[in-house]
């Protein structure tokens, strides 16, 4: 059930189209503004959080008209918003004026990029698409569930298992810092202005890895190194990218590895594959 009553008064979810109107806005492509206008998937997305995650100071990053601030304001104790959008920014200004009031809602306006990320203790976000890598890489790191739409492809290589054409360097690399799952498909309909692409609401929950990394910036420039000689064996990956992974002795490595990984290519390659050979190769080549 949803309301298109006056501000403030919300006992029930706010309603999409009636927040985007009160917005006096429009969403413009160009800036990433495909805004969700079907609350059953609004409803839905932070329910997707796990159930031990903690949900003092929830995160969202793009607020735009307030759809999702309006239900991670019902499901957490504090929420930080980032929008880039002057217009967008003042608007959950005013429309969420006793949250802010109350110190349970603070508007952060600028580049998600750019500015300081508060202390949070989790990330609900519908993200602008063409900072997906940037921000995720951001937070990923930060060790806090997310759940975080994404463009449908994006989503997917993140969650890709090795062995799949989907699976690459942004699957090791995301999967590193946490369980990835693709939790829900949401059809183009579901945002108003219609997006060209299919989207999905992907979750990670932070784990330790099952492998063991002593140099992690090595292990992911390493990674990066073999992924971009997807077509040629692991051995040929190696020494041809020493460039990227920065080993002086790339011949040591090969030389030190066992034939059985050298003869595969980066897209059979476990995580954890990745990581044996990362170890021999910080050993050996750097
Ligand atoms: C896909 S819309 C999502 C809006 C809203 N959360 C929803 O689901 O309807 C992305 C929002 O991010 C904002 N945005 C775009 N680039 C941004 C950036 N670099 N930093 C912060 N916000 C950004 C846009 O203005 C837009 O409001």
């Amino acid at each position: 059930m949803t309301s298109d009553g006056p501000v403030g008064s919300e006992s029930v979810a706010r309603d999409p189209d009636a927040l985007i109107r009160r917005a006096g806005a429009r969403g413009d492509p160009n800036r990433d503004q495909h805004f969700l206008v079907d609350d059953r998937v609004v409803d839905r997305i932070p329910t997707y959080l796990p159930d031990e995650a903690d949900r003092s100071h929830v995160l969202e990053i793009g607020g735009g008209p307030g759809v999702l601030t309006d239900r991670l304001l019902r499901a957490a104790d504090r929420v930080t918003v980032v929008e880039q959008d002057e217009t967008f920014a003042a608007h959950l200004r005013r429309e969420f004026a006793e949250e802010v009031e109350a110190d349970r809602l603070t508007v952060v306006e600028g580049d998600a990029l750019d500015v300081e990320l508060p202390e949070f203790t989790a990330c609900v976000s519908n993200l602008p698409y063409s900072i997906s890598s940037e921000i995720s890489f951001r937070l990923l790191p930060t060790g806090k569930p997310l759940v975080l739409m994404f463009q449908k492809e994006f989503g997917e290589r993140m969650a890709a298992d090795a062995g799949t054409s989907e699976y690459g360097r942004l699957s090791v690399s995301t999967q590193h810092y946490g369980a990835v799952e693709v939790c829900e498909h949401v059809p183009r309909e579901a945002f108003a202005p219609k997006p060209a692409v299919q989207s999905v609401i992907v979750r990670i929950t932070p784990r330790e890895p099952d492998y063991e990394v002593d140099d992690e910036q090595f292990f992911l420039d390493f990674v990066k190194a073999l992924f971009t000689q997807r077509r040629k064996t692991i051995r040929n990956g190696i020494r041809n990218t020493a460039h990227i992974s920065g080993l002086s002795d790339p011949e040591a490595v090969v030389e030190a590895a066992d034939e059985d990984v050298l003869r595969k290519r980066a897209g059979n390659m476990a995580p954890a594959d990745f990581a044996r050979l990362a170890r021999l190769a910080a050993e050996t080549g750097l």
